[in-house]
């Protein structure tokens, strides 16, 4: 359940440079200021190479080289200015399938649990449970190969959700899916977040599925990064599937597309050619 006044993590004056071979210097992230509620899940959307994983790999700290503080308050942890990652149990989803094909669905999941030296009674009583959660409980003995894409996915999900991980951090977990999968997805992800509580970022590119998943949605502006907006969205308390079907829905989703839009200055006249004004075209036009 979402702790409305517990801060899990706050990002302060976060700024992000790259540094090429030839030392020329690339700003990805600018001045990032953000204060995340324990139990909240965030989307983080914005034009294409504005620094969203960039961010993403910084809180995961598999990047260390960075301006700025991020304070953590997780596990008990009251800040400080170094991210406490002793006491942080973090776990990332990326897009690509990283299940490992010579293992079984069992074997992937309990990667993540060897690593944190759970013993063998209570990773077993996790993975059953994780599998359970994301819908692979008749599946544990089964091969990678012998899955579906969505399926697969799920394998990696379960593997970072067995963790009991405090943060969630996924970088457009969905997005090698089809269309169906991915509506199918997102209720399950949904409905596990309600289970485990955890604070989540999750980076997309899709604003239906930002608006679909996100209790706010955090906009970024064309590089170098900074925020451009952040939008409350309300309580949900239907389905997917009824809660695209509802006016609001389609509002907010229009109003991030005109966001990101004018942040890569594509006009939404209804006489224009291309994405305008067609707020479904968002993902596959500015991200
Ligand atoms: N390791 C790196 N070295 C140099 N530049 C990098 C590196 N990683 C990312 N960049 C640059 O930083 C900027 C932000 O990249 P990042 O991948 O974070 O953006 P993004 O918003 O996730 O992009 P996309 O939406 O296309 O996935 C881009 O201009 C990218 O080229």
């Amino acid at each position: 359940m979402k702790s409305p006044n517990t801060t899990a993590v706050r990002i302060e004056d976060l700024a992000k440079v790259f540094l090429s071979r030839n030392g020329t210097a690339l700003q990805a992230l600018h001045n990032i200021n953000l204060e995340v509620r324990s139990g909240e899940v965030v989307a983080i959307i914005g034009p294409s190479g504005c620094g969203k994983s960039s961010l993403l790999r910084i809180l995961a700290g598999l990047d260390k080289v960075y301006e700025g503080r991020v304070h953590w308050n997780l596990a008990g942890d009251h800040g400080g200015d170094k991210p406490r990652r002793d006491r942080l149990t973090s776990a990332t989803v990326f897009q690509s399938d990283s299940t490992l094909p010579w293992l079984t669905v069992d074997r992937n999941v309990r990667i993540g649990l060897s690593r944190l030296r759970i013993d063998r009674r209570e990773a077993d009583t996790r993975v059953q449970e994780v599998l359970r959660l994301v819908g692979l409980a008749e599946f544990p003995k089964a091969y990678p190969h012998e899955l579906s894409g969505g399926m697969r996915q799920r394998v990696a999900i379960a593997r970072a959700l067995a963790t009991r991980p405090h943060l969630l951090l996924m970088d457009e977990p969905l997005a090698a899916l089809d269309a169906q999968t991915r509506i199918v997805m997102q209720q399950e992800l949904l409905n596990i977040w309600r289970q485990t509580h955890s604070t989540v970022f999750y980076v997309t590119h899709d604003i239906e599925e930002a608006v679909t998943v996100a209790d706010r949605v955090v906009v970024l502006s064309t590089r170098p990064g900074r925020v451009r907006l952040v939008r409350e969205i309300g309580t949900r308390t239907s389905s997917v599937t009824d809660l695209r079907r509802e006016t609001e829905f389609g509002d907010l989703v229009a109003e991030l597309w005109e966001v990101i839009a004018g942040e890569v200055g594509v006009s939404l006249a209804a006489n224009d050619s291309g994405n305008s004004g067609n707020p479904a075209k968002a993902k596959a036009g500015v991200a």
